[in-house]
């Protein structure tokens, strides 16, 4: 076993595969400054004060309370969402089942080096200088191929898990996005690619799955650096385990406490275009922890790859001129990959008036 660890490790470029479940100490290349130390950067405020707005769906004043919450945090929770609690249990124990396999298992799913799809470190970790302490799987169509090489002989229960959440989810998705663009005055006729019926039948959706294992110094480690999402929005659901922390402004690191079967909703840098900046992509990270390791499902749902997106016209005027350019899917994603976080002040005309 040991051997056929190292000869996966050989064939493998220098992407980083660690193997968090083996250390007692927090290595130096995973050893950031205290993340406590940067908790409130804008100075010292009653953090207990600041909570992410929750949303209830089956709330008739929900679409006013999701606008207010896009306006000023980039992000909110929802419960009475409608997805089953059995579908949220099973995708929590898959995760469970993919994470605990060994590392000669999960590498025969490593994610190519140029790849976007299967077992590895998260895209972003090539832009930080200290590792994260995290592992994750992505998903794009369909997960066979992958869960074929983790479990030959029992595959398909994993893939009917992954089929039905992502079924359930965009349903989910473009519900929410829908309830999150009317109250700007963004109909079906506005946006020619959501399709005739505002379905977002072309629209790209992945699903990440995360996992943070527990960790022996978990104020110097980082799960997951922050960033935003370069979706239009994604929906995540964390297995009641505290360690999601999204930048309020003006106010800090808020943490997302977990309600239980609860989803988080955030505004990804797509809508944040499409909103001419009036919803603002929601900065977040994730912490991690000593004694319990935390699991968290990410859907990401984006426009089509192809799609121009840009500040829809309803949101526009003499006083509210274009903030950004033009965009697909893919040319944005080109982008982060080469300069990350600087993607969106890229494709920015000008500063807002
Ligand atoms: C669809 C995608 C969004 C994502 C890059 C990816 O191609 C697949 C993984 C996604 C993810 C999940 C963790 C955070 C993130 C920044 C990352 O490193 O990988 C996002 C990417 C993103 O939103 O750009
Ligand atoms: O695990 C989390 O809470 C955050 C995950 C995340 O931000 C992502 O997958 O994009
Ligand atoms: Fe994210």
């Amino acid at each position: 076993m040991a051997s056929e660890l190292s000869d996966t490790l050989k064939s493998l470029p220098s992407h980083h595969f660690q193997d968090f479940y083996t250390l007692k100490e927090l290595p130096e290349s995973h050893a950031w400054k205290p993340v406590d130390d940067d908790l409130c950067p804008f100075g010292h405020h009653d953090m207990v004060a600041e909570q992410v707005p929750v949303v209830d769906l089956s709330d008739p004043t929900a679409e006013r309370l999701i606008e207010h919450a896009c306006r000023t945090w980039g992000v909110f929770q929802i419960i009475n969402h409608g997805i089953p609690t059995r579908l949220l249990d099973d995708i929590e124990s898959a995760c469970q089942r993919l994470f605990s396999l060994p590392m000669h298992r999960k590498l025969r799913a490593a994610r190519e080096p140029d790849g976007t799809a299967g077992y590895g470190p998260a895209v972003i970790s090539s832009f930080f200088p200290k590792k994260l302490w995290s592992e994750g799987f992505t998903i794009f169509g369909s997960p066979l191929e992958h869960a074929r090489q983790l479990w030959p002989n029992d595959y398909m229960k994993f893939c009917d898990i992954i089929g039905e959440y992502k079924k359930e989810m965009k349903q989910l998705a473009q519900k929410l996005t829908w309830l999150m663009l009317s109250p700007l005055g963004i109909t079906q006729e506005d946006v020619k690619w959501a399709g005739p019926e505002g379905e977002f039948e072309g629209a790209s959706a992945a699903l990440q799955l995360n996992s943070y294992p527990t960790c022996p110094d978990p104020n110097r480690a980082m799960g997951l650096a922050a960033h935003t999402d370069s979706t239009l929005i994604t929906i995540l659901f964390q297995n009641n385990i505290a360690g999601l922390q999204v930048l309020r402004e003006g106010f800090g690191w808020v943490t997302v406490s977990p309600i239980p079967r609860g989803l988080t909703i955030n505004v990804g840098d797509m809508l944040h275009i499409m909103s001419n900046g009036l919803y603002p992509s929601v900065l977040h990270r994730a912490t991690v922890n000593l004694t319990r390791h935390r699991l968290s499902v990410a859907y990401l749902f984006g426009p089509p790859w192809e799609a121009h997106v840009s500040p829809i016209s309803k949101v526009v005027d003499s006083d509210h001129p274009p903030l950004y350019r033009a965009v697909t899917l893919r040319e944005y994603r080109e982008m982060r990959a080469e300069h990350f976080d600087k993607a969106l002040s890229l494709v920015r005309l000008r500063a807002p008036n």
